[in-house]
């Protein structure tokens, strides 16, 4: 008997997936034809950011070459619009004049970008970001011309607008809204996002109307309707995406915004089908392949004659993929009558997450800075699991109570053929697969083997838990990772090399270990600056641009933009000339709120960044650094001066201790507390160093934390004196300082290389009198930022008001 004939429209990454998984269940079931508009094999489309970035290249996004069509035996007719279907004779036909007859048809026609039809739009130099030819000529551009203009700041307007960052050229974005990315981040995760991409070099002009492109025959210029306007030499579309429909609509298939399917992605009318970005299901058109690739599953099995459920829609995750910024947004993440949200935010790190609940389940999530648990919050959604209870665990990371919520745990109870890499549709199954059959054993062994992974990356952590699942810990080989996406040198080797070469700038150590981001990322650049400061203290000349804002405004930025100042008060030990003054200032700047603080110090919150260096000289105290990566307090008891049960003076021990370290860089934040006897009212056991008072002398514990991952500080060791204790302190803050990650707490350093390990390195009175020298040297360069700004009239005059887009 004949083969059935099977002909599809659109060469794109839906169809041909559905081609794939139909050739794997049934595969000599069809005679195949695929007509292709572009004049290319399928290829990933996803990757045209990598390749526009300069992260990957033409040749490594086919998906499929030329040969496995062959070797699959499908008539390929590429670069052949298809204009006509005949739905009486049942044939196709493409502008190129080839007519072929089918039995079954798929219409896999995905999108159009939307062209904004603005007065001229049809200028040389406006175009949009879809296709292979868009890449190249937006390259070919950026060869000629400077002044780049994208216009949306959703997912593909900044993922072209890093491409052209990259491509050297100057970048503004202008979106039409006030967050950007605001289909799929809330206000405060979007915030964010824009200081990030404007420290890498991305203009906005946001809340901005286009009115008319400006220029003779190539684009000059970009006019709003509010009579303002820029130049640009390119302009780059990116205002989301149109389903191709009016082939479908032409020969009376039922089009809504998309070709309308089923459950069965059946249209309308009999033997026709769709998938992908062109078909509506329930009223949903979806834009992320992975619901596509869902679509294709059920459609190959639709074809083959094999019992599906159907498609019952998706609910989908995205994630940004600009090097340097990790941004996570799944399901429904706004906030809604019926939802309750828990958030985490975390201003230092630049770390912001988000999960809203309804109905006791995780509907949706945000994140930033952190993305680690994008797949196991997007795994909480799709599953629909009830959560009451344990919302605010669920974000910290740890469920009691044994529910499949840790990464190993949610892979071992996913179905084989369940999606782990949406974008490359490869199922738990085959990854399982290439570990055991492939002998696959690393991240990376497995994107070379099934792609998993290859695209935005978001699937990493499932890849890695499955790897551990199936081979164990121990049987993971781990895989080099750099300090960011920038680079893939470690942190101890980059320290090495700034040893090794006196490297002294950020600059240097980027161009001599061949950054593939000259200009770094907030990553990097904070942590370079660090680097270079712990080993060349003299040499090194802090580059205040690198730093995160609190630290390059000596005060914590606060929700509404105005900052707190929290001056020095040793020990927690005040005088009431010093309450006087702190009350005089705040009353004459208005400052609307007074508050102590958890360490025992002073807030004064609500503070204008213009009145900062003015607060500052008024109060005529040092900085107390609490927006620093830094000693931030000595909390104290009040021990044996006042005490009953005080075994010594705690309140002196705090005071030398903070006056000894103060402003010295460690690579994150550092809390002390001294208490005078073991009742420990100071909590010294959930500080990076805490002091206890012991008949005869003191104990020293290290690498406690009271934040959001609470652990116990361990004891490093029992001293006589107060000498004894600075040395100890100042030779366990070194050793931190020259082997700590940059941002990694004294909590997670401890945990990391083990509290033995710190044992014997400070064991010998050799090499804590070196450990001890060096941090000396470092304090005695030190100098407080207050007194240095309320000096320099340059300094002073960056503290001019926030702008309405800082704000
Ligand atoms: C730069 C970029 C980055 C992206 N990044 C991501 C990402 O990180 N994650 C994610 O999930 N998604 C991403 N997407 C979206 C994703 O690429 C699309 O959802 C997906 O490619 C759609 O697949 P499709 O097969 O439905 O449509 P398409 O890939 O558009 O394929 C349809 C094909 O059909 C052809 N065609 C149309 N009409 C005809 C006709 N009449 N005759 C012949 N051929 C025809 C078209 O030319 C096209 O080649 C990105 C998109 C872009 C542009
Ligand atoms: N990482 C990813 O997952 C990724 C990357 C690129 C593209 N994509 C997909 O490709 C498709 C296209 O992406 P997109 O970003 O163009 O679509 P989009 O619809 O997601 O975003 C378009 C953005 O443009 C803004 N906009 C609309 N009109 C405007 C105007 N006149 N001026 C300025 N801004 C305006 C909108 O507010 C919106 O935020 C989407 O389906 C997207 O999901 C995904
Ligand atoms: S820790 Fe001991 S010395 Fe300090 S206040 Fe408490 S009981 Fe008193
Ligand atoms: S989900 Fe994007 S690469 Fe796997």
């Amino acid at each position: 008997m004949d083969k059935k004939r099977l002909v599809m429209v659109g060469n794109g990454m839906a169809g041909v997936s559905c081609i794939e998984q139909l050739l794997k269940i049934h595969p000599h079931g069809y005679d195949i034809s695929i007509f292709g508009k572009e004049p290319h094999p399928n290829y990933n489309r996803i990757l045209l950011s990598k390749v526009l970035a300069g992260d990957s290249e033409m040749k490594d996004i086919v998906l499929n070459d030329w040969e496995w069509y062959k070797e699959n035996k499908i008539n390929l007719y590429t670069g052949h619009t298809v204009t006509k279907i005949d739905t009486q004779k049942r044939t196709v036909t493409s502008d190129g004049g080839i007519t072929v007859p089918y039995d079954e048809l798929i219409l896999a026609t995905g999108s159009t970008p939307f062209m904004l039809p603005l007065p001229g739009a049809d200028k040389d130099g406006v175009i949009a970001f879809r296709d292979i030819k868009d890449c190249e000529a937006m390259i070919a551009a950026s060869k000629q011309y400077k002044k780049a203009v994208v216009i949306g700041g959703g997912l593909l307007g900044l993922e072209a607008a890093r491409g052209l960052l990259n491509l050297n050229m100057e970048v503004s974005v202008v979106h039409i809204n006030r967050y950007l990315m605001n289909m799929q981040l809330d206000p405060t995760a979007s915030l964010l996002l824009q200081r990030e991409l404007e420290l890498q070099g991305m203009k906005f002009y946001l809340e901005k109307q286009s009115e008319s492109i400006l220029g003779k025959h190539r684009v000059a210029g970009l006019r709003f309707t509010d009579g303002t306007s820029i130049e640009a030499d390119l302009i780059v579309m990116a205002v989301g995406i149109r389903p191709n429909v009016a082939l479908a609509k032409s020969c009376g298939i039922e089009v809504n915004r998309g070709i309308v399917v089923n459950d069965f992605m059946e249209t309308s009318l009999p033997h026709i089908y769709s998938v992908g970005e062109c078909a509506e299901h329930n009223g949903v058109a979806y834009g992320l392949v992975a619901p596509l690739y869902e679509q294709g599953a059920v459609l190959a099995k639709r074809l083959a004659g094999i019992e599906t459920e159907g498609y019952k829609g998706s609910v989908v995750s995205t994630k940004l993929k600009v090097s340097g910024v990790d941004v996570f947004s799944a399901g429904r993440f706004a906030d809604e009558p019926g939802t309750r949200s828990v958030r985490v935010q975390d201003d230092f790190e630049g770390v912001y997450k988000k999960v809203v609940i309804r109905d006791g389940k995780v509907v949706g999530a945000v994140l930033f800075g952190d993305t680690s648990d994008g797949s196991r919050l997007f795994s909480l959604i799709r599953k629909g699991e009830d959560v009451t209870g344990k919302e605010k665990q669920i974000l910290l990371g740890a469920v009691a109570g044994g529910s499949a919520t840790s990464g190993v745990d949610i892979v071992a109870a996913m179905d084989a053929d369940e999606i782990v890499c949406g974008c490359n549709g490869v199922s738990k199954g085959d990854i399982v697969g290439a570990i055991r059959e492939k002998g696959c054993s690393s991240v990376n062994e497995i994107k070379a083997c099934t792609k998993a992974s290859a695209s935005c990356g978001g699937c990493k952590p499932l890849v890695a838990d499955l790897l551990t699942h199936v081979l164990g810990a121990e049987g993971v080989k781990t895989v080099k990772e750099g300090i960011c996406g920038c680079t893939l040198h470690s942190r101890d080797e980059i320290v090495e090399a700034i040893r090794r070469m006196r490297l002294t700038t950020s600059k240097e150590v980027m161009n001599v270990l061949d950054w593939n981001n000259p200009e770094g990322c907030s990553k990097c650049r904070p942590a370079l600056n660090y680097y270079l400061g712990m080993v060349w203290p003299e040499l090194h000349e802090d580059e205040r641009e690198s730093r995160f804002v609190n630290e390059r405004n000596h005060a914590n930025i606060q929700k509404d933009g105005t900052y707190s100042v929290v001056p020095r008060i040793y020990g927690g030990v005040t005088t009431p000339q010093d309450l006087q003054r702190i009350a005089e200032v705040a009353l004459k700047y208005n400052v609307p709120m007074v508050k102590f603080t958890g360490g025992q110090r002073l807030d004064l919150l609500g503070v204008a960044k213009e009145d900062l260096p003015n607060v500052w000289a008024d109060l005529d105290m040092p900085s107390g650094y609490a927006y620093g990566k830094a000693l931030r307090t000595v909390k104290t008891c009040v021990g044996s001066t006042f005490c009953r049960f005080g075994t010594q003076d705690s309140i002196q021990m705090g005071i030398d201790l903070e006056k000894k370290f103060e402003r010295l860089n460690t690579p994150a934040k550092v809390k002390m507390a001294v208490s005078g006897c073991p009742r420990n009212c100071a909590e010294s056991t959930i500080k990076d160093l805490g002091v206890i008072a012991i008949d005869g002398g003191w104990e020293l514990y290290v690498g406690g934390n009271g934040g959001t991952k609470l652990r116990g500080a361990e004891l490093l060791g029992k001293v006589k004196t107060e000498d004894e204790v600075l040395e100890w302190t100042g030779a366990y803050l070194q050793y931190y300082r020259e082997t700590g990650n940059y941002g990694e707490r004294t909590s997670e350093w401890v945990e990391r290389v083990g509290l033995e390990s710190i044992k014997t390195a400070l064991a010998s009175a050799e090499t804590r009198s070196a450990l001890v020298e060096r941090i000396e040297h470092t304090l005695s360069l030190t100098n407080d930022p207050w007194k240095e700004i309320i000096e320099s009239q340059a300094l002073h005059s960056t503290f001019k008001p926030l702008t309405a887009q800082e704000v």
